[in-house]
């Protein structure tokens, strides 16, 4: 067993997964599929918004120099010839002294160059004929919504790489998307291993637990936007476990395993990835939890051996899998978001390495705190349910307190352009 790991740099260890990011394939699903995907084309223009000049009011479509003479003490009387709804088209062209009714959104009729609202007009019936009573003067062009004024064909209005959301599919509506380009979704193996490992719906029996870590682990998947492939979970057996390996890698663009990849007698995945002739790209990382994920590559396929113990699990696939998703989705802010905050209560733990805390962040004030949730330790499942951040707080530190600042990370929104860097370690 290889015992004498030596620890790279976080960032390090990001750069050497991201070396093997590639962004995936495009690929068009129906618009009311396409929530929360990314974008893999610009969405254009392709007519003017509006695409004609338009009523924003309802009221009266009139021939401004018709009012030019118009106060409350000499309203002036126009007959309305026509009622046109959004929609709807005008049959004709008012004359002088004719006004066309029109409601809000429908097209301005021909030979009409001003709307006045129903609230400042009278209606009046006379033989027959309605007229509408205006007591002041409208120019050409009030109240009205012209052609192009929002948007003009040709604009880009959103960039690839942007992720769905209800404004965008606004757009995507409005232009006539019925199919979305967006990134085709790797498919993510996952295996947990452990001879302790009980199903969920198993009872508890002595020595064993129920395995959490491929619920979490798929959930994280689907969250970064990739669909999970569950294999199962393997016992603790070299043959078995490699056999395994080897097989579900054929099916998968990424293999995620959870456990056996520390020291212990019965951790294989080292050996596994030395027999497979697989390139290890790290077996230790400058940081707690997480310090044993190893990450290595075979035929151009990452193999990420994250820890069993779950917050370590958790982490690991926060700040290595996740991005290396988002990139292939190509998003453009492929890493966690980081924010500055202060601590809301004492850390008074020293750190060796970097410490990645589980919290929780609030905005009090405008100002943005961190709390840490639940018992610090790895093999803690617990806190990860109350967690929404990360608090990274630096190695070769003796503890914090309340009211410092410190760097947080976002476990939830929109991810970030920036890798965490280190500054001492
Ligand atoms: N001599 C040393 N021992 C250990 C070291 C070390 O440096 N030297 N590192 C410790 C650290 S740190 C971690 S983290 C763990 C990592 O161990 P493994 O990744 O090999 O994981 P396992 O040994 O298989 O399991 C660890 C722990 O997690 C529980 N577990 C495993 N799978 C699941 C699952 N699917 N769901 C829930 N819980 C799971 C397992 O029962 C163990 O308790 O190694 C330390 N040891
Ligand atoms: O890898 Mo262990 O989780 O450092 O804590
Ligand atoms: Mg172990």
């Amino acid at each position: 067993m290889l015992t004498d790991r030596k620890p790279i740099k976080i960032h390090e260890a990001i750069e050497a997964v991201l070396e093997f990011a590639k962004e995936g394939e495009i690929e068009y699903i129906p618009i009311e599929e396409s929530d929360n995907r990314i974008l893999k084309a610009s969405i254009k223009a392709d007519h003017d918004i509006p695409p004609f000049d338009r009523s924003p009011l309802d009221g009266f479509a009139v021939r401004a120099e018709d009012t030019v003479s118009a106060s409350s003490a000499n309203p002036i009387e126009l007959e309305v010839i026509e009622t046109v709804g959004a929609g709807g088209l005008s049959n004709s062209i008012p004359q002088k002294g004719q006004a066309i009714r029109i409601m809000t959104g429908a097209k301005m009729p021909e030979g009409t160059d001003a709307i006045v609202m129903f609230e400042l007009t009278k209606e009046i019936e006379r033989n027959g004929k309605t007229f509408v009573s205006i007591s002041r003067k409208f120019n050409p062009g009030d109240n009205i919504s012209f052609q192009g004024e929002e948007t003009r064909s040709g604009d880009v209005l959103v960039e690839a790489g942007r992720q769905v959301e209800p404004g965008v599919k606004a757009l995507l509506a409005t232009f006539g998307y019925s199919k979305v380009p967006v990134a085709k979704k790797p498919t993510i193996g996952v295996y947990a291993t452990g001879t302790e490992l009980l199903d969920v719906h198993e009872e508890l029996k002595p020595g064993k637990i129920r395995n959490s870590n491929s619920y979490m682990i798929s959930s994280q998947i689907s969250k970064a936007g990739a669909i999970p492939k569950y294999f199962g979970k393997l016992v603790d057996d070299f043959d078995r476990c490699f056999e395994a390996v080897k097989n579900a890698l054929e099916e998968v663009d990424v293999l995620i395993t959870t456990g056996g990849v520390s020291v212990g007698d019965f951790d294989y995945l080292p050996a596994i990835y030395e027999k497979l002739g697989a390139n290890v790209l790290f077996n230790k990382v400058g940081m707690r939890p997480g310090s044993v994920t190893t990450v290595a590559e075979y035929n151009g396929k990452l193999l990420f051996g994250l820890s069993g113990n779950p917050s370590a699990c958790f982490v690991g696939f926060e700040l290595f899998v996740r991005p290396w998703v988002q990139i292939f989705l190509g998003s453009k802010k492929p890493h966690l978001q980081m924010v500055h905050g202060e601590l809301k209560s004492d850390f008074p733990k020293a750190n060796p390495f970097v410490r990645f805390i589980r919290s929780k962040m609030t905005i009090e004030s405008g100002k943005v705190f961190a709390e840490p949730v639940g018992l610090d330790k790895s093999g803690v499942v617990t806190s990860l349910a109350n967690s929404d951040a990360l608090v990274v707080l630096p190695g070769g530190t003796r503890g914090f307190q309340k009211g410092d600042t410190v760097t947080i990370l976002l476990l939830n929104g929109e991810g970030g352009t920036a890798i965490f860097k280190e500054k001492r370690s």
